[in-house]
């Protein structure tokens, strides 16, 4: 059974419809990254959950019990926020054991969590430390083992690596990823950075306006998206706009080429996802489907490749990745021909 299922949520803010009618699962042990645009609803979602915000319509189940009428404190989950909100008066052991106190805990039993969720994020010996005293790293993991110290069966993370710099952040992503394994709670964790959502996930869910588009393993996600959004969003593929030929191929006017994929392209096919990085250069036009040819407008080098952005001989503007060991990237101005298979174009439904 899944450990939370939501069921046709919808929350509104005045006008603004935050969550529409949305479905989610989450089985147990599942690290799940929310992922969404700003203002796509994933902190309403995660604080629906939490139970600081009412669904106006819709269910929360967890177990399959529905959990409207419990307060927020009783619910088998904790949320960890962005700012993290540690007690600034408090240390970093009054921190961590404050859910506990308040639960009536006993002292020595109190103890005990304490060092055990500390030690679990290698904090051992900051145990009398103020927050202002540590580090943005050494915060979250505070936060994180206040988090984890009443054993959540699911622990909602908004945005936990936000405030941490770019090495720090892919480090922490690891840790975090061993942490839920080693707790056996399910995560959900709200992020804007596809990197991390695809790194760290079983599943990734992505929101678009409130609304679930897609869920599903983050390898299925990335290469076969469903929406123009998400092949947008993840990766930045190319979104092919034409239409279907009505032979099971896709006419795309913007690169003067018909498009072919392994998938079927039939009325549904509303325009097809082609990664940068599945787009070779050719020394010589090809004839037929799956080719086409343009300028170079630019050569951005990003470290392990070069990204070029071409205008195809129809007008659309392609971003095409061009590896370092394939040699130097072809300059700027110059024409260069384009081919690709058929499993790299993806159908895409809306
Ligand atoms: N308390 C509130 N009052 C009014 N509108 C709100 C409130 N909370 C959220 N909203 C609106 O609901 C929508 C969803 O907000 P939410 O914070 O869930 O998005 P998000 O995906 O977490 O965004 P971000 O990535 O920018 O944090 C937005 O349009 C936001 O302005």
């Amino acid at each position: 059974m899944a450990l939370l299922s939501l069921r046709g949520l919808v929350k509104r803010f005045g006008d603004t419809v935050a969550l529409d009618h949305l479905d989610l699962d989450v089985a147990p042990g599942e690290f799940l990254t929310l992922l969404g645009g700003s203002g796509s609803g994933k902190s309403t979602l995660l604080r629906v959950v939490a139970g600081f915000e009412t669904a106006e319509s819709g269910a929360v189940l967890l177990e399959g019990r529905d959990i409207a009428a419990v307060p927020p404190h009783a619910r088998p989950l904790n949320m960890m926020f962005q700012s993290y909100a540690l007690f600034p008066h408090l240390s970093v052991a009054g921190n961590v054991a404050y859910g506990l106190k308040r639960d009536d805990v006993p002292r020595a039993e109190r103890d005990r969590r304490v060092a055990e969720a500390l030690a679990l994020v290698r904090l051992q010996g900051f145990e009398r430390r103020l927050p202002y005293r540590l580090s943005g790293g050494q915060k979250q993991r505070v936060a994180l083992a206040r988090a984890l110290v009443k054993r959540p069966r699911l622990l909602l993370l908004d945005e936990p690596l936000g405030a941490l710099d770019a090495n720090l952040r892919e480090r922490t992503g690891f840790e975090l990823r061993a942490l839920q394994r080693e707790t056996g709670a399910a995560f959900i964790m709200v992020t804007h950075d596809q990197n991390e959502a695809l790194a760290l996930a079983d599943r990734v869910a992505v929101l678009e306006a409130g609304r679930l588009v897609q869920a599903g393993p983050p390898r299925a996600v990335y290469e076969r998206p469903a929406t123009r959004f998400v092949a947008g969003f993840l990766g930045g593929a190319n979104v092919l706009e034409g239409q279907p030929d009505g032979a099971g191929g896709f006419d795309c006017p913007g690169l003067a080429a018909t498009l072919r994929a392994e998938a079927p392209v039939d009325r549904g096919t509303a325009a097809c996802a082609l990664r940068p990085e599945r787009i070779t250069l050719r020394p010589s036009p090809l004839a037929g489907a799956n080719a086409s040819q343009g300028v170079v407008e630019e050569v951005a080098f990003r470290g392990d490749d070069s990204l070029l952005l071409v205008r195809a001989a129809g007008g659309a503007l392609l971003r095409v990745g061009h590896a370092e060991e394939d040699g130097a990237p072809p300059p700027r101005g110059s024409t260069v021909h384009l081919a690709w298979e058929a499993a790299a174009v993806v159908p895409l439904r809306g």
